[in-house]
């Protein structure tokens, strides 16, 4: 089954793609401005279906974004054609396939609020989490699958950084880090989500499903957590609220996202975030 990734030359392809492989998935990987196997602007209708044609996938998978939440605060124009425009392309190809799949990623920044969300739970805070909640509605008028996801460890791709990355590296420079205790978030470690995310391309679900661990823990805990597995002191480690850091773009604190109906449909118990910081490759 040929299966072609989009913006796979980002943080969440980098590990995508060579893990893909390695379970003999064929597999082309797309890029934009850094190379890949192909190269293209998917705000480019015409280009983005010249590719899809020539490439003819049976599978979709989109990581396609502007995933700088305060960057898409200040330009919401780009925000819209990285983030949904991109989306509406591939999916107006998909609507002539019917035999293809459509594997779209989207995000856990569509929360907000104690407790953990189920999928119809949507609260949008900023013009990132709009535009990516749009990009979903592109994808399902065409049956396709919408992953809200959220990950962390370690990034094999040159200029991006995981947030355990960064936890990793500002801890091990000894550099001060204040970390969000009124954040609280239940990403997959990359290990687990390239498993599940190839589960789905092999059998794709329509439909919106939540992508996380079981559990969820506050920013704070979880630093927490990755500097004591990685022997690292706190010396250099301060508690801080959401407000103290002076963001751009307004944020949700409450991401935890409930995933039955992703267990329930694709047959797994997916692990608590306290057992995938502990096995992450970090
Ligand atoms: N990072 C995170 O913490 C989280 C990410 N997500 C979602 O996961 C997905 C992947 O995120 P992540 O890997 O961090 O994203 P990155 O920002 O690392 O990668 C984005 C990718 O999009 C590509 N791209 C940008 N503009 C275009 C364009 N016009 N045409 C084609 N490709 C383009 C980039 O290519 P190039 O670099 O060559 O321009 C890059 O490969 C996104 O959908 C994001 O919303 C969800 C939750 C958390
Ligand atoms: C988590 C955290 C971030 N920061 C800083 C780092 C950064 O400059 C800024 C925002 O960091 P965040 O990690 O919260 O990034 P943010 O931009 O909010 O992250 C988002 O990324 C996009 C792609 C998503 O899809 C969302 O799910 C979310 O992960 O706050 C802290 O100072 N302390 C912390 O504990």
């Amino acid at each position: 089954m040929r299966v072609l990734i989009t913006g796979a030359t980002g943080l969440l392809g980098g590990r995508l793609l060579p893990a893909w492989r390695q379970s003999g998935m064929d597999v082309v990987a797309v890029g934009h401005a850094a190379a890949a196997d192909a190269a293209v602007d998917l705000t480019d209708q015409k280009a983005t279906w010249r590719l899809l044609e020539e490439r003819r996938p049976e599978v979709v998978v989109n990581l396609v974004a502007l995933s700088n939440v305060d960057a898409c605060e200040q330009d919401p124009q780009r925000a819209y054609l990285l983030n949904v425009r991109t989306a509406q392309n591939l999916a107006g190809w998909l609507a002539k396939r019917p035999g293809a799949a459509l594997v779209h990623i989207s995000t856990d920044h569509v929360y907000d609020g104690p407790g953990a969300h189920a999928e119809p739970d949507v609260t949008l805070l900023n013009i990132y989490a709009y535009s990516k909640f749009a990009a979903e509605l592109a994808v399902l008028a065409v049956g396709g699958t919408a992953l809200r996801v959220n990950f962390f460890g370690r990034s094999l791709t040159a200029g991006r950084m995981s947030f355990s990355d960064a936890i990793i590296q500002g801890l091990s420079a000894g550099q001060p880090m204040g970390f969000f205790t009124d954040v609280f978030f239940s990403p997959l470690s990359l290990d687990t989500l390239a498993a599940m995310i190839a589960r789905v391309v092999a059998d794709p679900a329509p439909g919106v499903f939540n992508l996380g661990a079981a559990s969820g823990l506050s920013k704070r805990d979880f630093a927490w957590r990755v500097a004591q597995r990685m022997g690292l002191t706190l010396a250099g480690a301060r508690e801080i609220t959401l407000a103290q850091a002076g963001l751009r773009a307004r944020r949700p604190t409450g991401m935890v996202m409930a995933v039955g109906k992703f267990e329930k449909r694709y047959g797994v118990t997916l692990p608590s975030l306290e057992a995938e910081i502990e096995s992450a490759t970090l």
